[in-house]
């Protein structure tokens, strides 16, 4: 019997909308963004895809995200785990600013390098910067050296795939249908994974708001078809529009 895991990005937030880095500040969801999400639970019901529990960031745009679309799907009701190892790629000092000013700053080849490139992470945020996490009570049982600073999506990976292996298979395992509800790079950093992307490739992969993204997984918990948006066409314009950031 093959598993079926449901992975859906946090619908448009007020930075989002406001074009700004975010990464871990912990913005809400938009109006846009809370229609997106009550699409997505419509998505879902109109499948048949009904999950069973519920694993998300510890960012309110994601849980705002699943709250919205189960209510619709009349799921509100599921098991649910909550992981800062689910969280957005932390964006360092880039938190905050706005991305088309850091585009005409930066030029395009570094702004390309920060916001997609594998292993190159943008500076550091310092402990006392305005949007630092440091002293946020929902981080206080990690250690200070597993809090990040800044993050490349190959940190993401690296913080990501353990909770993949201990938290999420094991659900799949046990023939649950698993939805997760997450951020454009951690949720980039498991496509990666799951499709075998190389590092070069996952530059160009970019995945749009609000659209429920269905895999079927085998005995190995690796795809056995390709995967598909509930709205193939919705996806493919928010793609687009997601990698045109920054740009005016
Ligand atoms: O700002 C961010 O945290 C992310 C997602 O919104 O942006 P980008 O797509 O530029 O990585």
């Amino acid at each position: 019997m093959p598993h079926t895991l449901v992975l859906l990005r946090h619908g448009n937030s007020e930075w989002n909308q406001k074009n700004l880095f975010t990464g871990w500040v912990d913005v809400r969801l938009s109006e846009l963004g809370r229609t997106e999400a009550a699409r997505a639970g419509e998505l879902l019901a109109e499948s048949g895809l009904l999950p069973d529990v519920l694993h998300t960031s510890v960012l309110t745009r994601a849980i705002q995200t699943a709250n919205i679309s189960l209510d619709v799907a009349d799921r509100a009701w599921i098991d649910v785990r909550r992981t800062w190892r689910l969280n957005e790629r932390h964006y360092g000092a880039l938190q905050g600013l706005d991305k088309a000013e850091t585009l005409e700053k930066y030029g395009p080849e570094q702004f390309q390098l920060w916001r997609r490139s594998f292993d190159v992470p943008p500076p550091v945020l310092a402990d006392d910067a305005e949007y630092s996490q440091v002293g946020d009570p929902r981080y206080a049982d990690l250690a200070d050296d597993e809090l990040p600073r800044t993050e490349c999506l190959k940190d993401v990976i690296a913080r990501m795939l353990p909770y993949w292996e201990d938290g999420i298979v094991p659900d799949l395992a046990a023939g649950k249908t698993v939805l997760v509800t997450a951020h454009g790079n951690s949720l980039r950093a498991l496509v990666k994974h799951l499709d075998g992307i190389s590092d070069d490739d996952i530059a160009e992969l970019n995945i749009p708001t609000g659209i429920p993204l269905v895999y079927e997984l085998g005995d190995d918990f690796m795809p056995i078809a390709p995967s598909r948006y509930l709205d193939p066409e919705a996806a493919a314009a928010g793609a687009a529009a997601v990698a045109a950031q920054g740009k005016k």
